[in-house]
């Protein structure tokens, strides 16, 4: 039977009641880890996580959130927000984007799928480009993803090859990308021996170049343009390897942030500009930080800047990166189905829902939580608010970030009486985080520790129920360690700050005054992950989950 054919009713629930009002805070990059000075969840003043926590042990628990227990391919991979929000959203674990990938480059399906037939039209008289974050770090990419495919892409006909790489720094160590490019040279050299015209034509920071998101900051995806298709960049060079070691010779370089350069031949004319009748792919299984570029290379008309020369290019993405806007049309891979999310469940079922985050997670808690899916289920019970993010900083500048105007929408919405389910998502954690600057870090912490506040002490007004959890770890440790887990130092004596998401588990605690006598959380469901939050939730809606979904992790004891 087709998913359209079934049923959208959900049962009530036998023991808890309807119409309590529920708060969802997501806490962005929140895990939990043993207490020490690079912990800075634990240095940071968090009365109100502290005191969810404390004494507790009925409704506050730890959750898995990274590995298979997101749909990732192994439990070496940690978590990160799309697999998080998804999971959290969906109530059912899907194989991720990096599976379906690895999968699909091992069988060679990849190669006899719609999306690749597509681009090799061009590979007799066009170039292939291939543009995207250059990291083994597993979030929104994967080196190995893109050695196999440039040789696959040679397999089957590519001739000539332009890679535009960006810098990473934040899913791996700052300074890695050196290592990541000279990796991505040898390959090259080895298919130039063999006669095919391959090298990196273009480059520049992941956070200042290309992989901006929710349209936060279209000049990040104008860089990028002018460097990959128009050819122009403030800084040229004639390899790639040069090019990263002069640019980070400035005290204050940092990968994620590199500026754009191309790369020139003798005569100083740029090697790989994107013209009529080349081909592009964007090698990022991830959504977020695609769909911007993904609407630059595809849509006809776009007026977000000006694109100087729009080429006709046959693109696809290595996934669709928007089910429901189908971009782009043309991909590589088919993106996990996700269908039947608790969004969709709960307007389907007369719960009224609110959410909020600022820009940079915006879509997390809308588009991530409902499978990838951009828009409204039904407008008429639904309210999304966007609260502009700060631009052009990098976030430890302002750690603070809109975690109390996020607070003050929530609590409005909570006061309201208008919604059922306020859910917000608290981005200072994981930002912060990813800046490596731990001082900065203790302040997002404790920033939104006071929204939790906030939005706990709304609950109790309104008699509702909360639940606080995370998507994934980042504050609760910046550091790289040793296997022992000692900080690992590096050949200065410096501590190597860690900037990345982590493997930790992240807290889940529920409570308020709406939380009917005798709620406790299950025993029976220790390695439980983010994907049994959904049951949980609809279940204190009133109503008992779908058979599909992932297990409530609630019981109702006896009085
Ligand atoms: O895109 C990013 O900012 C990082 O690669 C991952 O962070 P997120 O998964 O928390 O968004
Ligand atoms: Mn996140
Ligand atoms: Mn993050």
């Amino acid at each position: 039977m087709g998913s359209s054919e079934l049923s959208w009713e959900l049962a009530d629930h036998p023991r808890l009641p309807k119409g309590k009002t529920v708060a969802v805070v997501i806490l962005d990059g929140w895990g939990e880890a043993d207490p020490d000075q690079f912990n800075c969840i634990h240095v940071a003043d968090t009365p109100a996580m502290d005191s969810l926590k404390k004494g507790a042990p009925e409704h506050w628990r730890l959750l898995r959130a990274h590995g298979t227990a997101v749909g990732l391919p192994t439990d070496d991979d940690m978590g990160n927000s799309e697999v998080g929000h998804n999971a959290l959203g969906a109530g059912q674990i899907y194989a991720q984007g990096a599976k379906l990938v690895d999968l699909a480059l091992a069988s060679g399906k990849i190669y006899e799928g719609e999306g690749f037939k597509y681009i090799k039209e061009c590979f007799n008289k066009g170039t292939l480009h291939l543009i995207g974050l250059l990291s083994d770090g597993g979030v929104h990419s994967r080196l190995d993803q893109l050695l196999l495919l440039l040789k696959g892409a040679n397999q089957h006909g590519a001739r000539r090859i332009r890679v535009h790489i960006l810098t990473d720094g934040r899913d791996v160590l700052d300074g890695t990308s050196i290592h990541f490019v000279e990796i991505l040279e040898n390959e090259l050299l080895k298919l130039r021996e063999k006669g095919v015209d391959a090298q990196i034509a273009s480059g520049g920071g992941r956070m200042y170049v290309t992989m901006d998101r929710y349209e936060n900051d279209w000049g990040v995806v104008k860089r990028g343009w002018d460097a990959q298709v128009l050819g122009e960049a403030p800084f040229k060079f004639q390899s790639a390897i040069e090019g990263i070691k002069k640019l980070r010779e400035d005290p204050k370089a940092n990968d994620q942030f590199l500026p754009p350069f191309v790369i020139v031949d003798d005569n100083s004319k740029p090697i790989g500009p994107i013209v009529d009748g080349d081909a592009v792919v964007t090698f990022n299984f991830r959504a977020d930080r695609m769909v911007m570029i993904a609407k630059a290379l595809e849509y006809e008309n776009f007026n977000k800047f000006d694109r100087v020369r729009f080429p006709k290019i046959r693109y696809a993405g290595m996934l669709q990166y928007d089910g429901e806007l189908k971009l782009p049309s043309h991909y590589l891979v088919s993106p996990p189905e996700i269908k039947r999310t608790s969004g969709e469940y709960l307007v389907h079922n007369g719960i009224k829902i609110f959410a909020c985050s600022e820009t940079v997670k915006f879509g997390h808690v809308t588009f991530f939580w409902n499978g990838n899916r951009s828009g409204y289920f039904d407008s008429s019970m639904e309210e999304y608010v966007e609260i502009p993010s700060d631009t052009g900083i990098s976030f430890n500048v302002q750690p603070e970030m809109k975690a109390l105007e996020i607070a003050e929408r929530a609590r409005d919405a909570i006061l309201s009486g208008n919604f059922h389910h306020v859910r917000i998502n608290l981005a200072n954690g994981d930002m912060v985080g990813h800046t490596g600057d731990i001082k900065a870090t203790v302040i997002a912490c404790r920033a939104a520790d006071e929204a939790v506040k906030i939005i706990i002490d709304a609950i109790e007004q309104v008699k509702g129920i909360y639940v606080v959890t995370a998507d994934h770890g980042n504050a609760e440790d910046m550091v790289k360690r040793d296997k022992s887990g000692q900080p690992l130092v590096d050949k200065d004596g410096n501590v190597q700050i860690l900037t990345s998401h982590t493997l930790h588990p992240v807290p889940l605690a529920i409570g308020g005054p709406g939380l009917a006598p005798g709620v406790r959380f299950r025993r029976d469901l220790q390695s439980a992950g983010l994907a049994n939050v959904a049951a949980t939730v609809i279940n204190l809606h009133g109503f008992e989950a779908p058979d599909e979904y992932e297990p409530t992790l609630i019981e109702v004891g006896g009085n």
